[in-house]
């Protein structure tokens, strides 16, 4: 079996008396498209945040591409290699497609703030580099025309595949997307589907937390299901479909998988 990109055991998170997660395990293998579901509240994003650096867990092993991390801040995470997405789209509004690209690029530069301050060789040449990087990157999320508009300005589709691309941008290992198709209607999200295909085909790893149950068994190759923070299920997206478990929370939350 080949080295998991993803590696979490027995992650646990309290908020006061609430157990949000309890020894939730992980295993991404590389090129998984990987699913997060269950119903509201179940703990999808505080595993999302406890992974990516946002909550300090309580327990828990982490490691990525066979090598341990420690969640303890979001800038660590990133250089370590996981890059996310939010379910509330966090750019910066101000600035164009483009530049909140390359923004991400920095992670993996090397100029430090001297050569920025000097303007020296090195920093143009590497922030031509990124600029080039940065056009690619909208020009594969189907975004390139808009690439000199504000991001405030772009759909909200395309600000979710703005997300993508400054995702992308890092080079990382594991690309962590929560709810990307949140708000988006039926067309955007035949796009985005072919989107995610395509970033996998492309050899990327994905952990996908989603609402749209049809979407997510339609791509993930795994999935996980938790109920008030525990994993309730674990298993290919046909297995989890008919786990008995995973039918009963769903119905006791209102809403059916199909
Ligand atoms: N920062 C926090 N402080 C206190 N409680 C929190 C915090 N974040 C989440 N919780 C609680 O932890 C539980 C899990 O919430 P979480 O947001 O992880 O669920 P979710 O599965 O992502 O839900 P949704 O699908 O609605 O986004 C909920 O009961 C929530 O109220």
């Amino acid at each position: 079996m080949s080295q998991p990109v993803l590696n979490v055991q027995g992650v646990s998170k309290r908020f006061g008396g609430l157990q949000a997660l309890s020894g939730v395990n992980m295993t991404i293998l590389p090129g998984q498209v990987y699913g997060l579901i269950g119903p509201n509240g179940a703990g999808k994003t505080t595993f999302f945040n406890v992974i990516t650096g946002l909550y300090t867990p309580d327990g828990g092993t982490f490691e990525l591409g066979g090598a341990p991390y420690k969640p303890t801040t979001v800038h660590e995470v990133a250089k370590a290699g996981i890059a996310r997405t939010f379910q509330n789209i966090r750019l910066f509004a101000e600035m164009t497609a483009l530049e909140n690209v390359m923004v991400g690029r920095h992670v993996r530069t090397n100029s430090g703030l001297l050569g920025a301050m000097f303007r020296t060789a090195g920093f143009k040449a590497e922030e031509a580099a990124i600029r080039r990087r940065a056009q690619e990157l909208l020009d594969y999320v189907g975004i390139g025309n808009f690439a000199h508009y504000k991001a405030r300005t772009l759909s909200y589709g395309d600000q979710r595949r703005l997300e993508i691309a400054r995702a992308l941008a890092t080079d990382p290992k594991l690309i962590a997307l929560d709810e990307p198709a949140a708000g988006m209607n039926a067309t955007e999200k035949v796009v985005l589907r072919e989107l995610i295909d395509r970033i996998r085909k492309d050899g990327r790893t994905i952990l996908i937390i989603e609402h749209d149950v049809k979407l997510v068994m339609g791509l993930c190759d795994r999935v996980t299901v938790l109920d008030y923070g525990k994993q309730i299920a674990e298993g290919t997206a046909a297995e989890v479909q008919r786990n008995e478990k995973v039918i009963e929370a769903y119905l006791g939350a209102g809403h059916q998988p199909h």
